[in-house]
């Protein structure tokens, strides 16, 4: 929890000094690339203090940070990082401990897995953007925390308090708490018993989820409420404490292999908030083939109540492709 919120802190400092309407307008990626970069270092930092043994399967390595032409960046990166550790880095360390996050993941043993910013283009907007963190043992997700800097805290007062973390441990259910405060509030999906009351969330990046899919998808499920579109896993924090009822992600391309660290924490938060969470085809993740969920495709999260009845809908509009 504390990787966590210290590595959300980062994300917010560079967005207050460094992204602009300008560098948005003109889709210039590099805030979001010193973000990703200074999450990584100090989740990375934060979970060697307390688990040197544990390897890490994280997005970001550190090429573009070395040598003459990463010389600039590094020193960015790095003057960030220092201001949220108690302990500063240094050069070597930052380039270090950023690349403890190159395990190539497996099927035994523990691990965690980082994604130090999902959801680059709702960072860049000022959307919606999270830091997912997850304890993987045995290809099994046991704990994630996923920190959401620009999610209001209530999601029915849009205007109000931002900043949203979620916790879920294995067998302990999931949990709420503002960035503000440490009380924690249990938190579990909207209780459904039809498909026809629902609503749906999907990416706002329809490179990355089919829209037209999941329009057919929720016309055969006589789902008449529009889609909650959302970058990132806050998706997963939204359908866990009941803002939407339904997740899908539909592949785009059959080829693109989903990320380990883009799921895994909000996997763990879906079953512990009641859901089920599964592929396209039914399967349920797994997390112990490496870095990615090469044996699925796509993801669906429902109330246990309907998610047969999505399921049986995906299926009818991918096999008509
Ligand atoms: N073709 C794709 N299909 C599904 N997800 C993708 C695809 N390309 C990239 N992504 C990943 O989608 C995530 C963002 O999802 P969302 O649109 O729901 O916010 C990012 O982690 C991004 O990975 P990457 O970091 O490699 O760009
Ligand atoms: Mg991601
Ligand atoms: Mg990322
Ligand atoms: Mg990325």
């Amino acid at each position: 929890i504390n990787a966590v919120l210290r590595a959300s802190k980062v994300c917010q400092k560079v967005f207050q000094n460094l992204v602009t309407s300008d560098t948005v307008i003109k889709k210039d990626r590099s805030p979001v690339t010193v973000a990703d970069f200074s999450a990584q270092a100090v989740v990375n930092k934060i979970l060697y203090e307390s688990f040197p043994n544990d390897p890490i399967v994280g997005e970001e390595e550190s090429g573009s940070l070395r040598g003459d032409s990463g010389k600039e960046l590094r020193n960015k990166v790095l003057s960030l990082v220092n201001t949220v550790l108690d302990t500063p880095l240094n050069d070597n360390e930052l380039l270090e401990t950023i690349d403890r996050g190159s395990f190539p993941g497996g099927s035994s043993g523990r691990m965690w897995t980082l994604d130090p910013i999902d959801g680059t283009m709702g960072f860049l907007r000022g959307d919606q953007y999270c830091i997912g963190l997850a304890l993987i043992i045995d290809g099994d997700v046991h704990l994630g925390v996923l920190g959401c800097p620009n999610l209001p805290v209530d999601l029915k007062v849009p205007e109000g308090e931002r900043g949203s973390l979620f916790i879920a441990v294995k067998g302990q259910g999931a949990f709420q708490h503002k960035f503000s405060s440490t009380e924690e509030t249990q938190i579990c999906l909207a209780d459904i018993s039809s498909p026809l009351a629902a609503s749906f969330c999907e990416s706002v990046v329809a490179e990355h989820s089919s829209h037209s899919d999941a329009a057919k998808i929720a016309s055969l499920l006589g789902i008449t409420k529009p889609p909650l579109r959302m970058d990132s896993m806050c998706k997963y924090c939204a359908v866990a404490r009941g803002d939407a009822d339904i997740y899908l992600r539909l592949p785009v391309s059959m080829d693109y292999e989903e990320k380990i660290w883009d799921h895994a924490a909000g996997c763990i938060l879906i079953k512990e908030a009641g859901g089920i969470i599964s592929d396209i085809n039914n399967k349920p993740l797994d997390f112990s083939l490496g870095r990615t969920l090469k044996s699925n495709k796509g993801i669906v999260v429902a109330h246990s109540k309907i998610h047969g009845q999505v399921i049986d809908a995906v299926q009818q509009v991918i096999l008509k492709k």
